[in-house]
Formats: structure tokens, C-alpha cells, sequence
């Protein structure tokens, strides 16, 4: 495989990917990077830090530390901080050595209880020595848990907002609220984790995509500034013909957000809107546009704008806001979570209601990190060379036009196809109930390429002459007509000659060859199912819906798309 080793270029080593770190400190910490170890949502190398060895022992996280081994004894600390603090300090060396060499540190811990108060403070003051950028993504606790954890929680938050870049603070409460009563505090803390991994999936997507519009971590400090504030944040993804209309209302949807009415008394609202290499400008327009319904003109709205090749034919809205405390709960009271989208009114009524006294201020911006680019080299420095050079560009030199004649030929054209065998784990058509709509054939040029390969073309002429490769013949005609350029992740094509031919060629190669190495041969003892005249009783004025073996019911973009995504 060649690689295009960006150290090589004349800008050196500051185009490298950024190296990023999550760190999870104490229990609340640690179930945040199960969840991301899990999803496998973040290039990042994970860390748990905890006092209790149970929890440690159970964590996913590749790497672990035991704080305070000798001094805890491998029991938690307690709900006291200082035995938290002290841990830490007891095993900074280690920490150090865990956490050191990387760009960015996330940290994720709940406030309020020992370790997690007590260790993330010291293990941020670490992290800054390091030289990286610091995000803090922390949780207040629930007004269930009483006082104490709650001036615990304050307490660390003070401590935290002096060693952070940027801290990104969620409400257990507000959180808490959005689940039914009778789902428990589990689901509580499971729904807090996922809104708590997707955030960090976003932010470090964000500051990591090459932007057209680029979104520093100065407009997402400004976006979090508020006094006393807790974080706001929404996320939407979506595929299909209104795919940046759809993506924002699923942002807005989210339960932080209150189907956008939260954001009605936002100051700063940080947005951004990221695509394959389909997005459009108008696309885009049509998000703002929609966007601007729920936000008062006022707003000062950070807007990004990233191309992203992973993201295929998807676009992602992320919305990222605060509001203060008493904002927040004056809401929650006033107003119960809505499912509907409440867009604002044309004519707001009245101003918002000005914000209360500050009761604590709000920390002064700290100094650049020195791992921190400055503003107009950040796309620069924070460009992930592997992925994107991966991903051909679809220049003036790619046979575009002819590609598109052969395959107009080829979809006139029927192959022999006899049956088609299900493999055993296709007949899951539960997964058709919302599918993705057809790519049409009007799409852009970027965000589907039909590449007839040469490969391609050998695999549907021998599919031609012989009976028994149906299943090749399939997936060789799929191929054929519907090849994405961007394939998922575990797809990833390598270049052996990356100018020996047209890369969108290649890809499709690969592409096609992957596909057949996972597809089973079809089985020699199924039968060909089909029906005849005379079989069709009440439903003989009416087309039959198999044909050949195939079932014209389920439409051919699905049984097309199901079979490449395999
Ligand atoms: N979102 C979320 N919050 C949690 C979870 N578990 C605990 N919390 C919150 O985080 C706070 C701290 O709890 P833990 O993380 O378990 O405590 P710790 O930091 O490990 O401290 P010790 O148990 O005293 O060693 C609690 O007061 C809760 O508000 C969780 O799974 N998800």
C-alpha cells in the first residue's frame, strides 16, 4: 500500500492528523468511554483513570490507570474529592506517560462524587503540561443527590475552568428530565452518555475536518461562554433528496434542544454543516435558512462548513450552544419538553428575558496552547492525510461522459439472472422499514460515481456466460451501475500505483472485489421459484411480483444497496 506521507510534503509535520486523547476519570468518566470504545466514534486513543479497580477492570478502554494504587488500595474514593486529588498526584508519572504526545485531550468526568471531582482537575493540569489543547466534558449531578456533591461538583468546575480550554458542561437534571419517570436512573445515565460521546464525537470532528468555513476552538469557547452555563448541543445526520432539511431537524430534535425552542434565548449559537464532496451551496443556504426560524436575529451564529469524503452522501448539522442555569430550569418549568418543532414566531413578541446575575464569572479565554495553530493554519495542521488522500478527486481527466454511456448500455441490457440466493443474513428485511431514498440518477457527479471497471465488465460477462455465477452477476451489475467512491470504513481501499489509472477506477476495482470476497457462492440446491399462470388464482389479474427468482416488490435499489453495503 503507498501511503502519501504528509511529513513528506514542504509543510512539513504540521499537517499531520491530530493525535487525540479521551480520557474518562472515575465512574461517570469511564461509562462515557465505554460508550465511544464501543461505538468506535472517535479516532482517539482512550484512556480510563479510576481509583476502583472493579470499575477499571470491567472498563473497555485500551488503557487504564489505577490512581493512587498504593494509597486507595483499588477502592473508590469515597465521594471525597481530596482522596480523588491525592490519587492522581500519587500517580501523575503515570498519567503523563499515558496522555503525553498527543494534540488534543478530551476529558470526561461527573462531577460531584470522589474521583472523578478530585482526579480530573489534576489530570487537566497535567494534560496542559503536556503542551495539548484541553477540552473538559463534564456533568453536574442530579438535585437528588443532594447538597454536598453539588458544592463538590462546583468546587471542581472552579478548578477545572482554570486549567481548560473549553469546557463543555451538561445538566444530569436537564438530562434526566428527557427520559420517562418509570425508565429509572439507568436510562438516565445511559441517555447522558450518549449525548455526552456524541458531543465529543462532534467537537472533535469539528476541529479536525479541513473547513471551507473553519470553526475554531475560540468559537466554540464562544459559543459555551455563558455565565453559569450548561451546554446545548444537537446533532442531526441524514441521507436522501432533503438530506440537510432532514439532518437539522434531527438536530433540533435533540432532547438538549427542546425541538429548538431552547435555542430561542441563545446569544451565541455555533453551527456547523458538514458532506461528502456532494454538498452544496444550496443545500447549505436551505440549512441556514431553516435554522434562522429558531434562533432570534440577534444570535451571533459561528457557522462551519466541512467536507468530509467519510461522510459519503450523508450531511451532518451540529449545533452547539449555552444557556445559564436558571435560564435552563426556568424553562424546564415553564415548559415541558416538546416533541413538535416550534419554529419561532415571524414577529418575536417580546425580548428575551435578560439573563440573571452571574454567580460565578466566566473564565477569562486562556493563552493559545502551543500545539494550538494559529487561526488560518488550523485546517492545515489538523488535516487526517490518510482518509482524505484516499478519496480520488473527480477532475477534467476522469472518463466521465463515456463511463456514463456504457453504463446507460448496461442498464438497458437484462442479465440471465435465474434466482438469486439470499445469504442467511440478508433476509433481514426489518432493516428496509426506513431506508435510505434512491440515489438518482440526477445526483451529482461527487456524491455517487457509476464506474463501469474494467473488472466490473469482466465479472458481468462472465456472470453472462455462466448459470452459476447469478450472485456475482448481481453484485458485478450493482457495482457496475452504483459504485460509491466513499466506502465504509472497513472498505478502505489501498493504492498500489495511485497514477498508473483514473482512481475512481480503482476504487471500483476494489470496491467489486470486496464485495465478491464476502459474498457465499449460491447454494447448487435451491430451487428456482417461480409462478406460472395457472398458479396465481385470485391474484391472476394482477403482475407477478417474482420473477426469476427476484422480488420485484422489494425495489432494486434496496436489493442493490443491501447487497454492497454487506
Ligand atoms: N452521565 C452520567 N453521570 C453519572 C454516571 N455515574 C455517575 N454519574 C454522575 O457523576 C457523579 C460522580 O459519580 P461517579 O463518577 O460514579 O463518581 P467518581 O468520580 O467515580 O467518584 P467515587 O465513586 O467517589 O470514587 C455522580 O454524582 C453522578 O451525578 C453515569 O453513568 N453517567
Amino acid at each position: 500500500m503507498v501511503e502519501y506521507d504528509r511529513s513528506q510534503s514542504p509543510e512539513g509535520a504540521s499537517k499531520a492528523a491530530p493525535r487525540i486523547c479521551i480520557v474518562g476519570v472515575g465512574g461517570a468518566g469511564s461509562n462515557v468511554v465505554d460508550r465511544i470504545t464501543l461505538d468506535r466514534i472517535v479516532d482517539a486513543t482512550l484512556v480510563c483513570a479510576h481509583t476502583d479497580v472493579r470499575v477499571l477492570g470491567h472498563s473497555m478502554a485500551p488503557v487504564k490507570i489505577q490512581l493512587g494504587a498504593e494509597l486507595m488500595k483499588g477502592i473508590g474514593a469515597g465521594g471525597d474529592p481530596d482522596l480523588g486529588r491525592e490519587a492522581a498526584l500519587f500517580s501523575r508519572e503515570q498519567i503523563r506517560q499515558a496522555i503525553e504526545n498527543h494534540d488534543i485531550i478530551f476529558i470526561s468526568a461527573g462531577l460531584g462524587g470522589g474521583t472523578g471531582s478530585g482526579a480530573a482537575p489534576v489530570i487537566a493540569e497535567i494534560a496542559k503540561n503536556t503542551g495539548a489543547l484541553v477540552l473538559v466534558v463534564a456533568t453536574m449531578p442530579f438535585s437528588f443527590e443532594g447538597r454536598r456533591r453539588l458544592a463538590q461538583a462546583e468546587e471542581a468546575l472552579e478548578l477545572l475552568q482554570k486549567r481548560a480550554d473549553a469546557l463543555v458542561l451538561f445538566e444530569n437534571n436537564r438530562m434526566g428530565e428527557l427520559i420517562l419517570p418509570k425508565d429509572g436512573i439507568q436510562k438516565a445515565f445511559n441517555q447522558a452518555d450518549q449525548l455526552i460521546a456524541q458531543s465529543l464525537r462532534a467537537i472533535s470532528t469539528i476541529t479536525i475536518t479541513p473547513g471551507l468555513v473553519k470553526l475554531g476552538l475560540d468559537d466554540l469557547t464562544s459559543a459555551l461562554a455563558n455565565a453559569n452555563g450548561r451546554c446545548l448541543f444537537g446533532f442531526g445526520e441524514a441521507r436522501g433528496q432533503n438530506r440537510g432539511a432532514e439532518a437539522l431537524k434531527k438536530a433540533l430534535k435533540s432532547p438538549l434542544i427542546d425541538s429548538g425552542r431552547l435555542l430561542h434565548q441563545t446569544k451565541n449559537l455555533l453551527v456547523h454543516v458538514a458532506g461528502g464532496e456532494s454538498l452544496t451551496l444550496v443545500e447549505v443556504e436551505g440549512v441556514m435558512k431553516q435554522l434562522g426560524r429558531h434562533v432570534p436575529d440577534q444570535t451571533h451564529i459561528l457557522f462551519g462548513l466541512g467536507v468530509d469524503a467519510k461522510l459519503g452522501d450523508a450531511v451532518a448539522v451540529t449545533l452547539i450552544s449555552s444557556l445559564g442555569l436558571n435560564q435552563l430550569n426556568a424553562h424546564a418549568t415553564a415548559a415541558p419538553p416538546s416533541e413538535m418543532l416550534m419554529p419561532r414566531p415571524e414577529a418575536p413578541a417580546a425580548a428575551p428575558a435578560p439573563a440573571p446575575a452571574p454567580k460565578r464569572e466566566t473564565p477569562a479565554r486562556k493563552a493559545p496552547s502551543p500545539y494550538a495553530p494559529p487561526a488560518e493554519s488550523v485546517p492545515d495542521l489538523l488535516f487526517k492525510s490518510e482518509e482524505f488522500a484516499s478519496v480520488p478527486a473527480i477532475g477534467d481527466s476522469f472518463p466521465m461522459a463515456s463511463l456514463q454511456a456504457e453504463i446507460a448500455k448496461v442498464q438497458t441490457q437484462e442479465l440471465p439472472v435465474s434466482h438469486v440466493e439470499e445469504p442467511a443474513d440478508f433476509a433481514d428485511f426489518a432493516a428496509f422499514e426506513e431506508p435510505a431514498p434512491p440515489v438518482m440518477p440526477t445526483a451529482p457527479e461527487t456524491a455517487r460515481i457509476p464506474v463501469r471497471t474494467p473488472a466490473a465488465k469482466e465479472l458481468a460477462d462472465a456472470a453472462r456466460s455462466s448459470k452459476e455465477s447469478t450472485l456475482a452477476a448481481v453484485v458485478a451489475r450493482s457495482v457496475t451501475l452504483q459504485t460509491e467512491i466513499s466506502p465504509a470504513q472497513d472498505d478502505l481501499i489501498s493504492f498500489d500505483e495511485p497514477e498508473s489509472e483514473p482512481s475512481a477506477v480503482t476504487a471500483a476495482v476494489a470496491a467489486t472485489t470486496a464485495v465478491l470476497a464476502r459474498t457465499k457462492p449460491a447454494a447448487e440446491s435451491q430451487q428456482t421459484f417461480s409462478l406460472g399462470e395457472e398458479d396465481r388464482g385470485r391474484f391472476k389479474d394482477t403482475e407477478p411480483s417474482i420473477v426469476q427468482g427476484e422480488d420485484l416488490d422489494v425495489p432494486t435499489w434496496m436489493r442493490l444497496k443491501k447487497k454492497l453495503r454487506r
